[in-house]
């Protein structure tokens, strides 16, 4: 594959969640690629779909949910096409996945290289038993951890040393994409800015496409290189990380940008107004429309925006952009 190609492509992906109040629909069409080596900041209000995202990528959604439609295509693999065995041993080969929380689910009585080399041993046949402790150890050493952490238990780690070992454990098989759900939540402002260095820089060595879900979006901008706005289940801005903090277009991506403190508005902090929206009862239209500032035409209370290819390859869908990608006015 050539590396202008995209390693990952996701294409109109649907998810539902069948509750006893009725359907929400979490994921409505969303539809976005990524390059090899490519970082992509996932961010949107609690509720807004990323973690969704990630589950309906590795296949990974429970009941009452249902993927319903749309194809996640690594390489040129679609998985949504896959058996279940076949998934099975796409997850960590081609595709990674750090859940929220990660580092409080490793096995407490287990060692850490027990757990390590288990996740190996499900993937590889025919692997000598030293061969796959190299692996499990040069993947330590690739995060910053001493390989006597082989030995040792979760409790005899810190925090960021458990997330650098469940890192370690998400690039043992050098997958082509990785997904790390919050990846520093938890943590102290210095190990966060550890463990983000140490994305990047395993990232870098694997040359992964990686995803990253979070809510900070100062750490975000020093971390990714696109950012992609979640908005009610679907992507309404994707955009390069310094365009996105200089000219966001979609108003949902300029009241996040506008929210954030900056050393002018020391101490002021300006929320969102209106609060996000139930996926039980979307407004019509736009479902951003009820808290937009310029959400009050018939346009936007009912059609919904379609994504829109802006000159120079962002995407945003808002009403305010037509096809061509320029701004009505
Ligand atoms: N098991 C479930 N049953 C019903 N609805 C669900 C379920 N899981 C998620 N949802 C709904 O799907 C929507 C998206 O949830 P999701 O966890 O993906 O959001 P998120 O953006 O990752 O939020 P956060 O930032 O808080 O993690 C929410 O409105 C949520 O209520």
């Amino acid at each position: 594959m050539s590396a202008s190609q995209p390693v990952l492509r996701v294409n109109n992906l649907e998810v539902t969640y069948y509750t006893d109040l009725g359907r929400a629909k979490a994921l409505d069409s969303v539809s976005f690629s990524l390059k090899a080596g490519q970082k992509l900041g996932m961010v949107g209000e609690s509720g807004s779909g990323k973690s969704t995202l990630a589950l309906a990528m590795m296949r990974m959604i429970k009941p009452p949910g249902r993927i319903e439609g749309g194809e996640v295509i690594v390489g040129d693999t679609d998985l949504m096409s896959l058996n279940d065995e076949g998934m099975r041993a796409a997850r960590l080969d081609k595709i990674a996945y750090i859940p929220q929380g990660a580092m409080n689910s490793l096995n407490p009585v287990m060692r850490i290289g027990a757990q390590m080399m288990d996740a190996v041993k499900s993937h590889v046949r025919g692997e000598r038993g030293s061969a796959i402790e190299d692996r499990c150890t040069a993947a330590l050493r690739s995060v910053d951890l001493d390989p006597g952490v082989f030995r040792m238990y979760a409790h005899e780690l810190s925090g960021g040393m458990k997330q650098r070992v469940c890192i370690a454990i998400g690039i043992l098989l050098r997958p082509s994409v990785i997904i790390a759900d919050e990846p520093t939540s938890a943590l102290d402002v210095v190990t966060q800015r550890q463990v983000m260095e140490t994305i990047n820089r395993v990232q870098a060595e694997i040359n992964a496409a990686v995803i990253l879900i979070g809510h900070d979006m100062g750490l975000m901008a020093q971390a990714v290189d696109q950012v992609a706005v979640m908005y009610a289940g679907r992507l309404v801005e994707m955009s390069s990380v310094r365009e996105m903090f200089t000219d966001p277009k979609h108003p949902y991506s300029q009241a996040l940008i506008s929210s954030l403190p900056n050393l002018d508005t020391k101490g002021v902090f300006r929320g969102i107004p209106g609060l996000a929206p139930s996926l039980l009862r979307l407004p019509s239209g736009c479902a951003f429309h009820p808290r937009c500032p310029h959400g009050h035409e018939g346009l936007q209370r009912s059609v919904r925006p379609e994504p829109v290819t802006l000159p120079g390859g962002r995407m945003v869908a808002c009403h305010l952009y037509n096809e061509d990608g320029h701004r009505h006015e």
